[in-house]
Protein backbone atom coordinates (compact mmCIF):
# COMPACT_ATOMS: atom_id res chain seq x y z
CA UNK A 1 0.00 0.00 0.00
CA UNK A 2 1.51 3.41 -1.06
CA UNK A 3 2.44 5.45 2.01
CA UNK A 4 0.27 8.40 3.69
CA UNK A 5 0.93 11.87 2.48
CA UNK A 6 1.30 15.07 4.46
CA UNK A 7 1.73 17.93 2.61
CA UNK A 8 3.54 21.14 4.33
CA UNK A 9 3.65 24.57 3.07
CA UNK A 10 4.82 27.97 4.30
CA UNK A 11 6.91 30.64 2.94
CA UNK A 12 8.34 34.13 1.81
CA UNK A 13 11.09 34.02 3.99
CA UNK A 14 13.38 31.51 5.39
CA UNK A 15 11.79 31.76 9.22
CA UNK A 16 8.88 30.20 7.51
CA UNK A 17 10.56 27.25 5.91
CA UNK A 18 12.94 26.07 8.10
CA UNK A 19 10.67 24.43 10.45
CA UNK A 20 9.93 22.44 7.26
CA UNK A 21 13.24 21.35 6.04
CA UNK A 22 13.94 20.14 9.58
CA UNK A 23 10.91 17.84 9.81
CA UNK A 24 10.72 16.35 5.93
CA UNK A 25 13.21 13.69 6.69
CA UNK A 26 11.80 12.85 9.97
CA UNK A 27 8.05 12.53 8.96
CA UNK A 28 9.79 10.26 5.81
CA UNK A 29 11.34 8.23 8.85
CA UNK A 30 7.51 7.65 10.42
CA UNK A 31 6.43 6.46 6.97
CA UNK A 32 5.07 9.29 5.57
CA UNK A 33 5.36 11.19 1.75
CA UNK A 34 5.69 14.45 1.83
CA UNK A 35 4.83 16.97 -0.77
CA UNK A 36 5.06 20.61 0.01
CA UNK A 37 2.93 23.74 -1.69
CA UNK A 38 4.78 27.07 -1.97
CA UNK A 39 4.79 30.16 -4.33
CA UNK A 40 7.24 30.73 -7.26
CA UNK A 41 9.22 32.94 -6.03
CA UNK A 42 9.63 32.94 -2.54
CA UNK A 43 12.74 31.51 -1.12
CA UNK A 44 10.81 28.49 0.07
CA UNK A 45 10.67 27.12 -3.66
CA UNK A 46 14.91 27.54 -3.87
CA UNK A 47 15.31 25.97 -0.53
CA UNK A 48 12.85 23.08 -0.48
CA UNK A 49 13.78 21.63 -4.14
CA UNK A 50 17.23 22.55 -3.00
CA UNK A 51 17.33 20.54 0.23
CA UNK A 52 14.78 17.63 -1.13
CA UNK A 53 14.99 17.43 -5.03
CA UNK A 54 12.86 14.63 -4.57
CA UNK A 55 9.51 15.43 -2.86
CA UNK A 56 6.67 17.19 -4.91
CA UNK A 57 6.83 20.47 -4.79
CA UNK A 58 3.60 22.27 -6.20
CA UNK A 59 3.74 26.28 -7.31
CA UNK A 60 0.85 28.27 -6.48
CA UNK A 61 -0.52 31.60 -7.03
CA UNK A 62 0.13 33.90 -4.18
CA UNK A 63 -0.59 37.15 -3.03
CA UNK A 64 1.65 39.64 -0.44
CA UNK A 65 -0.30 40.69 2.87
CA UNK A 66 1.26 44.10 2.71
CA UNK A 67 1.69 46.57 5.64
CA UNK A 68 2.46 49.69 2.81
CA UNK A 69 0.16 50.56 0.01
CA UNK A 70 0.88 49.40 -3.28
CA UNK A 71 -1.37 48.72 -6.50
CA UNK A 72 -0.57 44.76 -6.13
CA UNK A 73 -3.08 45.02 -3.22
CA UNK A 74 -5.67 45.48 -5.68
CA UNK A 75 -4.68 42.45 -7.60
CA UNK A 76 -3.72 40.36 -4.98
CA UNK A 77 -7.01 38.87 -4.19
CA UNK A 78 -7.70 37.70 -7.40
CA UNK A 79 -4.22 35.81 -7.19
CA UNK A 80 -5.07 34.16 -3.80
CA UNK A 81 -8.42 33.08 -5.06
CA UNK A 82 -6.44 31.09 -7.62
CA UNK A 83 -4.10 30.18 -5.08
CA UNK A 84 -6.78 28.39 -3.18
CA UNK A 85 -8.80 26.58 -6.34
CA UNK A 86 -5.13 25.60 -7.16
CA UNK A 87 -4.95 24.21 -3.25
CA UNK A 88 -7.89 22.72 -3.50
CA UNK A 89 -7.42 21.21 -6.68
CA UNK A 90 -3.96 19.61 -5.53
CA UNK A 91 -5.69 18.35 -1.64
CA UNK A 92 -8.39 16.29 -4.02
CA UNK A 93 -5.90 15.13 -6.05
CA UNK A 94 -2.96 14.00 -3.47
CA UNK A 95 -5.47 13.26 -0.54
CA UNK A 96 -3.39 14.17 2.14
CA UNK A 97 -3.67 13.08 6.03
CA UNK A 98 -2.59 16.44 7.48
CA UNK A 99 -1.25 19.37 5.83
CA UNK A 100 1.36 21.42 8.49
CA UNK A 101 1.23 25.11 7.58
CA UNK A 102 4.20 26.95 9.05
CA UNK A 103 2.85 30.62 8.09
CA UNK A 104 3.99 33.31 5.64
CA UNK A 105 1.28 34.30 3.02
CA UNK A 106 1.21 31.38 0.73
CA UNK A 107 0.08 29.82 3.33
CA UNK A 108 -3.53 30.92 3.76
CA UNK A 109 -5.48 29.13 1.17
CA UNK A 110 -4.08 26.10 1.58
CA UNK A 111 -5.38 26.17 5.03
CA UNK A 112 -8.09 27.81 3.73
CA UNK A 113 -8.52 24.51 1.60
CA UNK A 114 -7.65 22.24 3.69
CA UNK A 115 -10.67 22.89 5.74
CA UNK A 116 -12.87 22.64 2.96
CA UNK A 117 -11.64 19.51 1.72
CA UNK A 118 -11.71 18.28 5.39
CA UNK A 119 -8.18 17.53 5.66
CA UNK A 120 -6.66 18.34 9.27
CA UNK A 121 -4.71 22.04 9.47
CA UNK A 122 -2.28 22.23 11.93
CA UNK A 123 -0.62 25.40 12.24
CA UNK A 124 2.97 26.42 13.83
CA UNK A 125 3.70 29.82 15.21
CA UNK A 126 7.28 30.35 15.75
CA UNK A 127 6.72 34.08 17.23
CA UNK A 128 5.32 35.72 20.25
CA UNK A 129 2.43 37.14 18.65
CA UNK A 130 1.27 35.17 15.35
CA UNK A 131 1.58 37.05 11.88
CA UNK A 132 -1.11 37.69 10.01
CA UNK A 133 -1.26 35.12 7.52
CA UNK A 134 -1.35 32.61 10.62
CA UNK A 135 -3.98 35.04 12.14
CA UNK A 136 -5.63 34.77 9.03
CA UNK A 137 -5.74 30.77 8.86
CA UNK A 138 -5.94 29.96 12.67
CA UNK A 139 -9.64 29.66 12.14
CA UNK A 140 -9.26 27.09 9.50
CA UNK A 141 -6.79 24.95 11.57
CA UNK A 142 -7.58 22.09 13.81
CA UNK A 143 -4.60 22.25 16.47
CA UNK A 144 -1.71 25.62 16.85
CA UNK A 145 1.44 24.97 17.58
CA UNK A 146 3.69 27.75 19.45
CA UNK A 147 7.29 27.92 20.38
CA UNK A 148 6.72 30.74 23.03
CA UNK A 149 4.51 29.88 25.88
CA UNK A 150 3.38 33.74 25.55
CA UNK A 151 1.80 32.94 22.41
CA UNK A 152 -1.38 30.82 23.89
CA UNK A 153 -3.04 33.72 24.89
CA UNK A 154 -3.10 35.09 21.83
CA UNK A 155 -4.41 31.57 19.80
CA UNK A 156 -7.71 29.78 20.81
CA UNK A 157 -6.59 28.07 23.63
CA UNK A 158 -8.51 24.49 23.55
CA UNK A 159 -6.56 23.55 19.93
CA UNK A 160 -3.40 24.80 20.82
CA UNK A 161 -0.11 23.47 22.24
CA UNK A 162 3.14 25.03 23.52
CA UNK A 163 5.80 22.65 22.31
CA UNK A 164 9.08 24.99 22.54
CA UNK A 165 11.41 25.37 19.75
CA UNK A 166 12.50 22.70 17.07
CA UNK A 167 16.28 23.24 15.68
CA UNK A 168 17.60 21.62 12.40
CA UNK A 169 19.53 18.91 14.13
CA UNK A 170 22.48 19.35 11.01
CA UNK A 171 23.41 22.62 13.03
CA UNK A 172 23.93 20.57 16.01
CA UNK A 173 26.69 18.76 14.09
CA UNK A 174 28.87 21.27 12.71
CA UNK A 175 32.96 21.57 12.78
CA UNK A 176 34.39 24.72 13.90
CA UNK A 177 37.83 23.62 11.91
CA UNK A 178 35.16 23.30 8.71
CA UNK A 179 34.01 26.63 9.57
CA UNK A 180 37.51 28.03 9.72
CA UNK A 181 38.76 26.46 6.63
CA UNK A 182 35.31 28.82 5.07
CA UNK A 183 36.80 31.68 6.22
CA UNK A 184 40.63 31.23 5.78
CA UNK A 185 40.69 33.25 9.55
CA UNK A 186 44.52 32.66 10.73
CA UNK A 187 44.52 33.82 13.85
CA UNK A 188 43.25 33.32 17.28
CA UNK A 189 40.70 36.48 17.87
CA UNK A 190 37.20 35.87 18.43
CA UNK A 191 34.35 35.39 15.98
CA UNK A 192 31.85 37.70 15.74
CA UNK A 193 28.96 36.42 13.47
CA UNK A 194 26.37 38.86 11.98
CA UNK A 195 23.19 37.55 10.39
CA UNK A 196 20.43 40.56 9.64
CA UNK A 197 17.65 37.53 9.35
CA UNK A 198 17.00 34.88 6.31
CA UNK A 199 17.33 38.20 4.19
CA UNK A 200 19.85 40.49 5.43
CA UNK A 201 19.54 43.94 7.30
CA UNK A 202 20.64 47.08 5.71
CA UNK A 203 20.63 48.79 8.82
CA UNK A 204 23.53 45.67 10.90
CA UNK A 205 25.13 45.65 7.39
CA UNK A 206 25.93 49.55 6.75
CA UNK A 207 26.87 49.50 11.10
CA UNK A 208 29.61 46.48 10.65
CA UNK A 209 30.77 47.63 7.46
CA UNK A 210 31.34 51.51 9.07
CA UNK A 211 33.06 49.63 12.46
CA UNK A 212 35.16 47.15 10.41
CA UNK A 213 38.41 48.59 11.34
CA UNK A 214 37.55 48.96 15.21
CA UNK A 215 35.85 45.75 15.21
CA UNK A 216 38.63 43.47 13.35
CA UNK A 217 41.24 44.56 15.96
CA UNK A 218 39.80 42.29 18.30
CA UNK A 219 37.25 39.81 16.02
CA UNK A 220 37.17 38.05 12.49
CA UNK A 221 34.02 38.59 11.40
CA UNK A 222 31.38 36.03 9.70
CA UNK A 223 28.96 38.35 7.80
CA UNK A 224 25.47 37.09 6.51
CA UNK A 225 24.58 39.71 4.85
CA UNK A 226 21.24 38.87 2.63
CA UNK A 227 21.13 38.75 -1.35
CA UNK A 228 22.47 41.26 -2.98
CA UNK A 229 24.53 42.98 -0.23
CA UNK A 230 28.03 41.92 -0.77
CA UNK A 231 30.52 44.57 -0.44
CA UNK A 232 32.98 43.80 -3.49
CA UNK A 233 35.48 46.23 -1.81
CA UNK A 234 35.98 44.19 1.14
CA UNK A 235 36.24 40.53 -0.65
CA UNK A 236 39.46 39.14 -0.09
CA UNK A 237 39.80 41.10 3.70
CA UNK A 238 41.95 38.42 6.17
CA UNK A 239 39.21 38.94 9.09
CA UNK A 240 36.71 39.72 7.40
CA UNK A 241 33.89 37.06 5.59
CA UNK A 242 31.26 37.33 4.29
CA UNK A 243 28.28 35.55 2.45
CA UNK A 244 24.89 36.42 0.77
CA UNK A 245 23.35 33.42 2.25
CA UNK A 246 24.69 30.09 3.66
CA UNK A 247 22.58 27.00 3.54
CA UNK A 248 24.97 23.19 4.54
CA UNK A 249 27.57 25.98 5.54
CA UNK A 250 25.74 27.51 8.14
CA UNK A 251 26.17 24.61 11.18
CA UNK A 252 29.84 25.01 10.55
CA UNK A 253 30.27 28.56 10.72
CA UNK A 254 27.90 28.40 14.21
CA UNK A 255 30.53 25.91 15.79
CA UNK A 256 33.22 28.66 14.98
CA UNK A 257 31.37 31.32 16.36
CA UNK A 258 32.34 32.64 20.05
CA UNK A 259 29.22 35.55 20.29
CA UNK A 260 26.45 37.03 17.37
CA UNK A 261 24.85 39.94 16.65
CA UNK A 262 21.11 39.51 15.13
CA UNK A 263 17.79 40.54 13.99
CA UNK A 264 15.73 38.74 16.29
CA UNK A 265 13.97 36.76 13.95
CA UNK A 266 12.48 33.51 16.44
CA UNK A 267 14.95 30.09 14.42
CA UNK A 268 17.90 32.46 14.59
CA UNK A 269 17.62 33.38 17.95
CA UNK A 270 16.50 29.80 19.10
CA UNK A 271 19.22 28.46 16.96
CA UNK A 272 21.60 30.44 18.67
CA UNK A 273 19.85 29.57 22.15
CA UNK A 274 20.61 26.29 21.61
CA UNK A 275 24.34 26.64 20.39
CA UNK A 276 24.92 28.73 23.66
CA UNK A 277 25.69 31.77 21.11
CA UNK A 278 25.52 35.22 23.58
CA UNK A 279 23.62 37.34 21.03
CA UNK A 280 22.83 41.14 20.63
CA UNK A 281 19.59 41.57 19.37
CA UNK A 282 18.19 44.50 16.89
CA UNK A 283 14.68 43.83 16.58
CA UNK A 284 12.97 44.96 13.42
CA UNK A 285 11.48 48.28 14.40
CA UNK A 286 7.67 47.95 14.58
CA UNK A 287 7.72 51.01 11.88
CA UNK A 288 8.90 47.87 9.51
CA UNK A 289 6.58 45.07 11.19
CA UNK A 290 3.99 44.02 13.62
CA UNK A 291 6.87 44.11 16.21
CA UNK A 292 7.46 40.69 17.00
CA UNK A 293 10.53 40.38 17.02
CA UNK A 294 10.98 42.96 19.43
CA UNK A 295 8.81 40.72 21.51
CA UNK A 296 11.09 37.81 20.95
CA UNK A 297 13.82 40.06 21.49
CA UNK A 298 12.93 41.02 24.80
CA UNK A 299 11.81 37.38 26.08
CA UNK A 300 15.15 36.70 25.95
CA UNK A 301 16.73 39.28 27.26
CA UNK A 302 14.50 38.95 30.12
CA UNK A 303 15.63 35.45 30.11
CA UNK A 304 19.06 36.45 30.44
CA UNK A 305 20.39 35.17 27.34
CA UNK A 306 20.59 38.15 25.17
CA UNK A 307 21.39 41.45 25.12
CA UNK A 308 18.92 44.23 23.21
CA UNK A 309 19.84 47.35 21.50
CA UNK A 310 17.03 48.99 19.66
CA UNK A 311 16.99 49.62 15.86
CA UNK A 312 16.33 52.94 16.57
CA UNK A 313 19.25 53.56 18.35
CA UNK A 314 22.14 51.92 16.92
CA UNK A 315 25.01 53.95 15.48
CA UNK A 316 28.81 53.43 15.55
CA UNK A 317 28.93 54.56 19.18
CA UNK A 318 26.13 52.60 20.98
CA UNK A 319 26.66 49.58 18.57
CA UNK A 320 30.08 49.10 19.49
CA UNK A 321 29.55 50.07 22.78
CA UNK A 322 26.87 47.14 22.98
CA UNK A 323 29.77 44.77 21.30
CA UNK A 324 31.73 45.77 24.35
CA UNK A 325 28.87 44.97 26.84
CA UNK A 326 28.22 41.83 25.24
CA UNK A 327 31.84 40.91 25.60
CA UNK A 328 32.04 41.90 29.60
CA UNK A 329 29.31 39.79 30.33
CA UNK A 330 29.69 36.56 27.68
CA UNK A 331 30.16 33.98 30.53
CA UNK A 332 26.83 35.45 31.98
CA UNK A 333 24.97 35.08 28.99
CA UNK A 334 26.06 31.52 28.20
CA UNK A 335 25.40 29.96 32.10
CA UNK A 336 21.73 31.49 32.05
CA UNK A 337 21.57 29.71 28.24
CA UNK A 338 23.09 26.54 29.57
CA UNK A 339 19.99 26.33 32.30
CA UNK A 340 16.85 26.95 29.55
CA UNK A 341 15.06 24.55 28.54
CA UNK A 342 16.30 22.45 25.66
CA UNK A 343 14.65 22.59 21.85
CA UNK A 344 12.60 19.64 20.73
CA UNK A 345 14.63 17.42 18.00
CA UNK A 346 12.45 17.86 14.84
CA UNK A 347 12.01 14.01 15.33
CA UNK A 348 9.48 14.66 18.03
CA UNK A 349 8.25 17.35 16.23
CA UNK A 350 7.38 15.10 13.24
CA UNK A 351 5.71 12.87 15.89
CA UNK A 352 3.77 15.03 17.01
CA UNK A 353 2.38 16.47 13.67
CA UNK A 354 1.84 13.18 12.88
CA UNK A 355 -0.54 12.71 15.74
CA UNK A 356 -2.85 14.66 14.09
CA UNK A 357 -3.60 12.99 10.85
CA UNK A 358 -6.42 11.74 9.84
C1 LIG B 1 11.39 40.44 7.82
C2 LIG B 1 10.55 39.34 8.38
O1 LIG B 1 9.42 39.13 7.98
N1 LIG B 1 11.08 38.63 9.37
C3 LIG B 1 10.40 37.51 10.01
C4 LIG B 1 10.92 36.22 9.43
O2 LIG B 1 12.32 36.34 9.62
P1 LIG B 1 13.41 35.42 9.00
O3 LIG B 1 12.99 34.76 7.75
O4 LIG B 1 14.67 36.20 9.00
O5 LIG B 1 13.36 34.28 10.10
P2 LIG B 1 14.17 33.65 11.26
O6 LIG B 1 15.20 34.52 11.83
O7 LIG B 1 13.13 33.09 12.17
O8 LIG B 1 14.84 32.43 10.49
C5 LIG B 1 15.83 32.58 9.56
C6 LIG B 1 16.34 31.22 9.22
O9 LIG B 1 17.22 31.34 8.14
C7 LIG B 1 18.42 30.67 8.45
N2 LIG B 1 19.52 31.28 7.71
C8 LIG B 1 19.76 32.61 7.78
C9 LIG B 1 20.83 33.16 7.07
C10 LIG B 1 21.62 32.31 6.28
O10 LIG B 1 22.56 32.73 5.60
N3 LIG B 1 21.33 30.98 6.24
C11 LIG B 1 20.30 30.43 6.94
O11 LIG B 1 20.07 29.23 6.88
C12 LIG B 1 18.56 30.79 9.96
O12 LIG B 1 19.43 29.81 10.45
C13 LIG B 1 17.10 30.59 10.38
O13 LIG B 1 16.77 29.23 10.48
O14 LIG B 1 10.34 35.10 10.09
C14 LIG B 1 10.52 35.07 11.51
C15 LIG B 1 9.83 33.81 12.03
O15 LIG B 1 8.47 33.83 11.78
C16 LIG B 1 10.00 36.34 12.15
O16 LIG B 1 10.32 36.30 13.54
C17 LIG B 1 10.64 37.54 11.49
O17 LIG B 1 10.12 38.73 12.06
Amino acid sequence: MENKTIILTGGGTAGHVSLNQAIIPELEKLGFRVEYIGSKEGIENELIRDSYPEITYHAISSGKLRRYFSMKNFTDPFRVGAGLTQALNIIRKVKPVAIFSKGGFVSVPVAMAGRLAGVPVIIHESDVTPGLANKLAIPFADHIFTVFKETMSHVPKEKSTCTGSVIRSELLDGSAASGRELCHFDNTHKVLMIMGGSQGSALINDAVRENLDTLTKQFNIIHLCGKGNIDERLEGHEQYCQFEYVTHELSHLLHLTDLVVSRAGSNSIFEFLALKKPMLLIPLSKQKSRGDQILNANLFEAQGFAHVLEEEQVNAKSFMAAIERLVAEEEQLIQAMTEAEPPKTAYEMAKLVAAHAK
